[in-house]
This record gives structure tokens, sequence and C-alpha cells, in this order.
């Protein structure tokens, strides 16, 4: 018995009117899950099965409310709505019953459904006591074996929803392992991102690698590469601690359309080849986007750059125009190796949390400090003069030449030699001679 039907799962909280849908029709999913673990749904994602006409249903509740109608899968009869702030997925009945049907998912906690008609919830696979002990539990091997992303799915949901995986869907996933490989890579990477923008996430992923599931799409990480992903987490909360706005920098998008944080940047990195050439192709294969690969492959390149305890001013200037947006992910990411590279180089024990916060002020506040200052004529250059200014100005025509100078005179900015147009036009008058004259 189940004690009592989340209100979130009401018909007043849907995008549509429960008179659209035909008699019998159930929720399921995510949605039944959530509601019942008094979960919020960052997005509403309702999911329904229908036993017949599941297209037909969709067509026409898209056309009421004059909301996007995609079809999803035509044999199986599965289609989309969707509405403003919200979707609704129709499916087609799997097998003679809902009961079938539900024997088909991937976890018990996954397989309850929702009748909103009568309000009553069927479970035939006792997921509602799996949920209330916080135990994701496979519906059968046979059943993981169908879809080998659910091998994956476990590991992400576990990570999600605070639960544990029960023993024997556990060893099912490690003896399935192998099948991982058969699924495209650009759902692996989905659950990898889900995983990696959750703060449990990396034990999760720790399991997922020990257990054989990302050697077929992650071929370099190693052991080694997991504790570099503890030590991001690690490296993420000191440096918000210290410096709030990067950490909210660290939790943006990399891209509105791209849902992966520069911390998930910066985690990725440690899972990729170290090599930025080699993590390009890697990261290409996997089918990241463009914006991530050069977030990764970026911040790779210019870690070498961080762990200088002493960088000049000019070299300063040269990084930050290297880094740009890619700043927070490579910051964080050096604070973590730096913390690595030291424990693994010798016996020495990793450095206390002081200790590293101690390291934290001496090599990178000073950069972190400009980073987040926008007045900061070394971070953010404003330019004095343009290219067209100094052609003129000079009397040459345009070429590469105009780029260069332009240069010299941000960096001559950044270092106090020149701070207005007119300084910065005799500053580069001083180099077409310096160069006239060699
Ligand atoms: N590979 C999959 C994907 C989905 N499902 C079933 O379809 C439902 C809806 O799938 P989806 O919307 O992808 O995921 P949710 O479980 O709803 O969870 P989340 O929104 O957290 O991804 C799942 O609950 C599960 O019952 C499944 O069995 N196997």
């Amino acid at each position: 018995m189940h004690e009592s039907i989340p209100s979130t799962l009401a018909p007043e909280n849907w995008p549509f009117s429960l008179e659209l849908l035909p008699q019998p029709a159930y929720m399921v999913g995510g949605a039944v899950r959530d509601a019942i673990l008094g979960r919020t749904r960052e997005y509403l994602d309702l999911d329904f099965v229908i036993p017949s006409k599941a297209v037909k249903v969709a067509r026409a509740i898209a056309h009421h409310y004059k909301a996007g109608f995609v079809l999803l899968d035509a044999e199986r009869q599965i289609a989309r709505v969707v509405f403003p702030h919200a979707t609704a997925d129709f499916a087609q009945q799997e097998g003679d019953s809902l009961e079938v049907d539900l024997h088909r998912r991937d976890f018990t906690v996954n397989a309850i459904a929702y009748n909103p008609h009568t309000q009553e919830i069927i479970d035939p696979l006792q997921g509602y006591a799996d949920l209330q002990q916080g135990i994701l539990r496979m519906v059968s091997p046979a059943n993981l074996e169908d879809d080998p992303l659910r091998l994956m799915r476990g590991y992400r949901q576990a990570a999600q929803l605070g639960f544990t995986i029960e023993p024997a869907t556990q060893a099912a996933i490690r003896s399935l392992a192998s099948h991982i490989s058969k699924v495209a890579a650009e759902r692996v990477r989905v659950e990898i991102g889900y995983l990696l923008a959750n703060s449990q996430g990396t034990r999760w992923i720790t399991s997922a690698w020990e257990d054989g599931l990302l050697a077929p799409f992650f071929k370099n990480t190693t052991r080694e590469s997991l504790i570099k992903l503890a030590a991001v987490d690690n490296a993420a909360a000191l440096l918000t601690q210290n410096w709030q706005q990067l950490g909210a920098q660290l939790q943006e998008y990399v891209r509105d359309s791209i849902k992966t944080t520069w911390l998930g940047i910066a985690k990725l990195a440690c899972l990729v080849n170290p090599d930025p050439e080699l993590a390009e192709i890697e990261l290409h294969q996997l089918t990241y986007s463009r914006a991530e690969i050069r977030g990764v492959t970026t911040a790779l390149k210019l870690l070498p750059q961080l762990q200088v305890v002493d960088m000049s001013l000019r070299e300063q200037y040269f990084f930050f125009h290297d880094a740009d947006i890619v700043f927070p992910a490579t910051v964080v990411l050096a604070v973590a190796l730096d913390n690595l590279v030291e424990a693994m180089s010798g016996d020495k024990p990793l450095h206390t949390a002081v200790e590293t916060k101690a390291r934290c002020c001496l090599i990178w506040a000073p950069l972190i400090n400009r980073y987040l200052n926008p007045d900061d004529l070394v971070a953010h250059p404003t330019p004095l003069v343009s290219g067209k200014e100094l052609i003129i100005a000079l009397d040459i025509p345009a070429s590469p030449i105009i780029g260069q100078m332009l240069t010299e005179i941000g960096v001559a900015q950044a270092e106090g030699k020149v701070s207005t147009p007119t300084e910065a036009i005799a500053f580069a008058r001083q180099l077409q001679q310096r160069t006239a004259g060699k």
C-alpha cells in the first residue's frame, strides 16, 4: 500500500488537460519516481504509456495547445509534445499489458506507473519499496543487456538520487560491462556529462571505471585520472571558499546550449589523454562539441604555465589572452594537479588543506584576483588605439605588423609603460623605427 499520491503527479501541474488523455493512460518513469521521492525536477518532462494510438494522442494534444510535435519513433509509436516549459512523451505500451511494459524497463524504481484517471499507483516490481530504501535494483540482467546504456544509467541515477546499487545488480552490470561498447558514443557522453556535473559524480565515475564501463570510450582513463578527478572536486571547493565569484563561474555552462560547466571541463581534462592534441582526437571521437573540446585542450595546454611561480607581466598578459574564458577551468585543474604532483613525486604526503591554501595564495591568488577584476589591464586589456588608427597615424599599409604592434602596445600598457592613445602611437612609432633600423 502506498501512503499517499504525491501532489506533484496531479494533472493540475501538467502542461495539458487530463481530458485529452484516453482511458487508460499511465504516467511512468522519472517523473513518477521523483514525485514519490519528493524530488523537484529542474525541468518538467513527463512520460506516458498508452495502450494504443499513442502518436495520435500526442498529435491531438500538440494541435490543441499549438505546441511542438516530434515523432521520436514511428515504428514503436513514440512521440513528444514540446510545451514552452515542459515536454511530454507518449509511448505505445510495449507488450499486451502495462505490467509487461513495466517489466521491460531498466530499474524497479523506474518501473512504477500512475493512473491519473483513478489516481492509482501500479507497482508490480516493488519499486516503491526500493525507493524508500534508496536502492537501484535491475528489473533483470536481460533488460540491462537489451539496452546496455542502462548499465551506465545505473551509475548516473545512483549519483543523482543519492542511492546505492543493489549488490546483485552491480554484479550483473560488471559481468555485462563489455556490452557497453555497442552503445553510441553520444549516448554515453550524455550520461558522463550528468556524472561530471553531479557532486557525487566522482565516486560513481570511479565505480563505473572499476566495473569496466569507461574503458571502451575513455581509453586513457587510469586510476591516476580518477585521483585527479577527486582532487579537482577538492580544489573547486577550496577556490570557491576563497573566491565565491570564481566558484560561481566554475558552475556556469560553457555555452547556454551546451550543458557542460567549466568545472565539468576541468574534470573531463582529467579523464582524457593529457597531451592536448591527442585529447582533441579523443574528444572528437566521443562527439564532444567544438566549445567543449576547445575548453579541455586550452586548459591542458596552459596548465604548465600555471605551475610557474613568478610569471612576468608580459607572460601573464599572453596567458590571459590565451586562456580567456577557460581561465577558471585551467586554474582549478592547476590547483588540483599541483597538490597531486607534489604527492606523487616523493614520499611527501598530500598537502594539508592549510598548505594548499597557502600555496594557492602564493602562486595563483595574484592571477585569480586579476582575472576577477574587470579593470585589470593585464587580464582584461582595453585597447588604447585601433589598427585603423595606427595605419593612419604611422601612414603604413595594413599588414600583420599592425597586429603585432597592437599586441606590443597591450603588453606595454600592462607593464605601465603607456597609458594614453598618444603614448601608444608614440610607442608604435618607436617600434617601427627600431624595426626599420634592423
Ligand atoms: N535506456 C532506458 C531509458 C529509459 N528507460 C525507461 O524509460 C523511462 C523514462 O526514461 P528517461 O526519460 O530517459 O529517464 P528517467 O528515468 O525519466 O530519468 P531522468 O529524467 O532522470 O533521466 C525510465 O524511467 C525507464 O523506465 C529504460 O528502461 N531504459
